[in-house]
């Protein structure tokens, strides 16, 4: 049950909400959908959906035009951040809901509905509250009477828009290892909207980031934080600290420090973005040649993480670094010390000399080498 999404396009008076946007879901895949508010995300659930159709391009099933096909003869099973049950029903009728509306030709026997709502009841674990009405219900189990309700129908595809968008921090968290395992349980095919990165790492096989209607890259969580292919999913996805670099005589400069031979074809001067992540920033309290020279601003733990803000002059910027907080505790860290800094692990993009955009198809990882006084790094 391959779906494949074909040079889709969906324009609002003249907007692209999505421009070109390309992508095959594979059966049993659990694919998060991420980006900002208005990059899109919703417009291509609900075509996926069948509650709007493209401007262009196609929506294909396994070779089928899924585009030709009715919402209601789709298949899908929809959950939304308000998808509010029906208030006047009880828990067990709203899961019924979808059963009983079909056309008598293909409705279950009413032993037969009764019989699978008790069963999906159990499964999103809310058996013994089927009487209830959902102003009796938390938050948290509202939405799991919206996804057993979504999954009364045995749907091919489930179809989730921020579903726990609206609960609190525990519940969310409670709900979205659920939500996988369930996922796994009944071999379902789920895209899943968020603009919470952390929901979309934990939870995805492979995470599609979206920016302003069109894809900037699909990935396993894994690739997308360790391999951002543009500068947008540098900035996006974690932590990353932005760096403007020289190219001068087939070498990369940051400020005064030679980081790597330029990887790029000529012309080999201009200049080039990078990105370096907090965790790939390493520190060392003797002074070193190759390094940068940094004054510690601020210190501040978040859990077991010391977040360092390190003030260095020689870029006229403060760059963020990490360390474990014991560590950072035991290296005695305190603002206004002088630490050495060197990058580790960089994303470059060199940018174009004419129109001095960054060339995302050019993206080199540098890993700078530098000679033996490194030895003496912390980490
Ligand atoms: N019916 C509509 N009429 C006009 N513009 C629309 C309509 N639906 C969506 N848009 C616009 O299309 C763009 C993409 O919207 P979409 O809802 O797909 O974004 P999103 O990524 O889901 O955002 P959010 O995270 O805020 O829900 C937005 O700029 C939005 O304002």
């Amino acid at each position: 049950m391959t779906i494949e999404l074909a040079r889709l396009s969906r324009r609002f008076a003249g907007f692209a909400a999505l421009d070109e946007v390309n992508l095959a879901i594979a059966p049993g895949e659990f694919v998060a959908l991420l980006g900002p508010s208005g990059s899109g995300k919703t417009t291509l659930l609900r075509i996926l959906a069948g509650l709007d159709y493209p401007d262009a391009g196609t929506v294909t099933q396994d070779g089928r035009d899924l585009l030709a096909v009715d919402a209601r003869a789709r298949k899908v099973g929809l959950v939304f951040q308000h998808y509010a049950l029906f208030r006047h029903l009880t828990v067990t009728e709203n899961v019924a809901f979808g059963l009983r509306v079909r056309p008598r030709r293909v409705r279950p026997s009413r032993a037969e509905i009764a019989a699978r709502v008790d069963k999906l009841l159990r499964r999103v674990q809310l058996d013994g509250l089927g009487d209830r009405y959902p102003s009796q219900l938390s938050g948290g189990q509202r939405q799991r009477v919206a996804l057993a309700r979504a999954l009364a129908v045995e749907p091919d595809l489930l179809l989730l828009d921020e579903p726990f968008g609206a609960l609190d921090a525990q519940v969310r968290v409670a709900l979205r290892r659920w939500l996988r395992h369930l996922h796994e349980e009944l071999g379902l095919t789920t895209v899943f909207v968020t603009h919470d990165q952390e929901e979309a790492l934990e939870l995805a096989d492979r995470v599609v980031v979206m920016n302003r209607g069109r894809i900037e890259q699909v990935g396993t969580p894994e690739a997308i934080y360790q391999q951002p292919a543009t500068p947008f999913v540098c900035e996006f996805i974690g932590k990353a600290n932005r760096l403007t670099l020289r190219r001068r005589n087939g070498a990369l400069y940051a400020g005064p420090l030679r980081l790597d031979a330029d990887p790029w074809p000529a012309p080999q001067e201009g200049a080039a973005l990078a990105y370096v992540r907090p965790e790939h920033l390493a520190l060392s309290a003797t002074a070193l040649e190759d390094g940068w020279p940094a004054r510690l601003r601020h210190v501040y733990l978040s859990g077991s993480i010391a977040h360092l803000e390190l003030e260095v002059e020689a870029l006229g910027q403060v760059l963020e670094a990490e360390m474990g907080g014991e560590e950072a505790q035991r290296r005695g860290l305190h603002p206004g010390m002088t630490l050495t800094v060197q990058p580790r692990a960089l994303t470059a993009f060199p940018l174009d000399p004419a129109s001095g955009e960054p060339e995302a198809a050019a993206r080199r990882t540098l890993r700078p080498h530098y000679g033996q006084a490194t030895v003496a790094r912390w980490r």
